[in-house]
């Protein structure tokens, strides 16, 4: 991944949490990482959905923290290296976004 990655600062965040917001993302308590839940018909969308998640996430070296059982998969996105929300968590959160759009 290039460059260092450096924690969204105030501004940043009101540009660009808000649209990640009004899709369920959600900022977690006690930690500065974003947070979605999603729910498929079955495992088999689920891990479909989570396949394609892991492929991208490792061509951008960026990872999501997850849980997955049965056909519901949560989701936490931070970045270690700067331990808070980066740049790079945005840019997950919005493949993520077109991933399970493209599943439902
Ligand atoms: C060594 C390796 O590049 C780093 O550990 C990468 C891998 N995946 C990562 N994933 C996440 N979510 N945050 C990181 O800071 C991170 N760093």
């Amino acid at each position: 991944m290039a460059g260092k990655a450096h924690r969204l600062s105030g501004e940043e965040r009101e540009q660009l949490l808000p649209n990640l917001r009004a899709v369920g993302w959600n900022e977690v308590e006690g930690r500065d990482a974003i947070y979605k839940e999603f729910h498929f018909k079955d495992f088999n969308r689920a891990f479909g959905f989570m396949t394609r998640v892991a492929l991208q996430a490792e061509k951008l070296d960026h990872h999501p923290e997850w849980f997955n059982v049965y056909n519901k998969v949560h989701i936490t996105l931070s970045t270690h290296e700067c331990a808070g929300i980066s740049e790079r968590d945005i840019n997950l959160a919005s493949y993520i976004e077109q991933v399970a759009g493209s599943l439902s």
